[in-house]
């Protein structure tokens, strides 16, 4: 399973197709609104979440609420788009309309893709690179995830995403009777945390921030339960599903870091107190005692939850700027800005999330049998049957 997307920021509206799901699986719009509308929340996030309501419309690959095997195609519109219609419109402009638009942005922030990207394109507006590198574009990921999560749920696998970390602040509730109560609890948090205490002084922090004119990151955990154990693979480097994962999680806007189960951790432990004891019983066949490695030997799935967590640095654009060059004067200068998220950990739990859930997705239709989706969900309950018997 594949998908491109498209679109800028302030464009009219982003798109992506998703190519290679099974037929016959159920998928609705409020399947996908459900996740838009969830990243859309948390503390910290600035005036542009109040202009849009996102929605999908699915524009092909779906019939009477089942896939047709055909790619799915997937519209989310910019309701900002009407603001910046003549700025970001793709026809030729008039002359005076072109001294009305053409305020080119000329200062790189520091952190922002904006002075690389220009070097890469050759873009003296860099505009035409902060409107692509945006996280506007994790919509329409999660968009996509949303699609891949659907398909887990309906094979019995589950994934969250929550917050562990916010500006220094740890969450200091791990522990949780199920997915389904970790998920309640954190969707009823501001933001996405289990721990309420630890919630309460993660808002201040982000409030002190935006007063401060500056950001803060943390750290997003994403948690699975029910995938069977053998996907991904030992035998090809680039088959292995954590690195799948891990270069997922990389791929989202601001992400640094990741780790699974204790991570770093395990550098400064021995050996004894790092792996998990393998066990058995007629229930549940092979199960390991702990799950410190997070679900993952060999690059493969032990059956074990999969525990991975991002770390998401603050966010570049700053009200109280840093130093930088202009590209046409070569002068240093620390400008103001127009808008900015201060905090976007909650909304990056959620992408992570979808990000997760697709490699998933993807890693299950490359092993299994993937064009009915009854066989394919056939052939994924062959496998836990195969592993409890083995
Ligand atoms: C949900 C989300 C919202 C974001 N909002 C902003 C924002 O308002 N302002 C900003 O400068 N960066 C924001 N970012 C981060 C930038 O998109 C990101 O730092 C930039 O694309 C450069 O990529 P890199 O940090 O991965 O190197 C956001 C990221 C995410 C995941
Ligand atoms: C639009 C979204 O996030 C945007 C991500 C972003 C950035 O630089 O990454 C900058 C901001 O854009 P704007 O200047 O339009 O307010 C965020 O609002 C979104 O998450 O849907």
């Amino acid at each position: 399973m594949r998908y491109l997307t498209s679109g800028e920021s302030h464009g009219p509206q982003l798109t992506t197709i998703i190519e290679g799901l099974p037929a016959g699986m159920p998928l609705l719009d409020s399947d996908i609104n459900h996740a838009l509308a969830r990243r859309q929340k948390g503390h910290g996030r600035g005036r542009r979440m109040q202009i849009e309501k996102d929605t999908v419309q699915i524009t092909g690959g779906v019939r009477h609420g089942y896939t047709l095997g055909s790619p799915v195609g997937l519209v989310v519109q910019n309701d900002d788009w009407k603001h910046w219609t003549k700025i970001m419109g793709q026809g030729p402009l008039e002359q005076e309309e072109l001294d009305e638009v053409k305020r080119k942005i000329s200062r790189p922030r520091p952190g922002h893709a904006d002075l690389n990207g220009a070097l890469k394109y050759g873009h003296r507006d860099m505009r035409n690179v902060l409107e692509r590198s945006s996280a506007r574009e994790t919509t329409v990921r999660v968009a996509a995830g949303a699609v891949a999560k659907k398909l887990l749920s309906l094979l019995g696998i589950e994934v969250v995403g929550h917050v562990v970390e916010i500006g220094g602040i740890v969450s200091n509730k791990r522990e949780y009777n199920s997915l389904e109560e970790l998920r309640d609890i954190t969707e009823e948090s501001p933001v996405r945390c289990l721990d309420a205490e630890a919630a309460q002084k993660m808002m201040d922090a982000i409030d002190d921030a935006k007063k401060n004119g500056d950001s803060i990151g943390g750290i997003v955990e994403v948690v699975v339960e029910g995938m069977p154990p053998g996907v991904g693979s030992y035998v090809h480097y680039d088959r292995k599903l954590d690195a799948k994962l891990a270069s997922a999680i990389i791929s989202i806007n601001a992400f640094k870091g990741v780790e699974f189960g204790i991570g770093f951790e395990a550098a400064k432990k021995p050996g004894s107190q790092v792996h998990d004891e393998i066990a058995w019983n007629d229930k549940e066949g092979y199960y390991r005692k702990t799950n410190r490695l997070g679900g993952f030997e060999g690059g493969m799935t032990s059956g074990m939850p999969i525990v991975v967590r991002g770390v998401m640095k603050p966010i570049p654009t700053l009200y109280k700027p840093l130093e930088s060059v202009d590209i046409e004067t070569k002068e240093p200068f620390t400008a103001s800005i127009e808008r900015s998220d201060s905090c976007a950990v909650p909304a990056a739990a959620v992408v992570a999330e979808h990000a997760i859930a697709w490699e998933l997705a993807t890693a299950i239709l490359d092993q299994f049998y993937a064009d009915r989706f009854e066989a394919l969900k056939a052939s994924v309950e062959e496998q836990r049957s195969f592993a409890r018997d083995f």
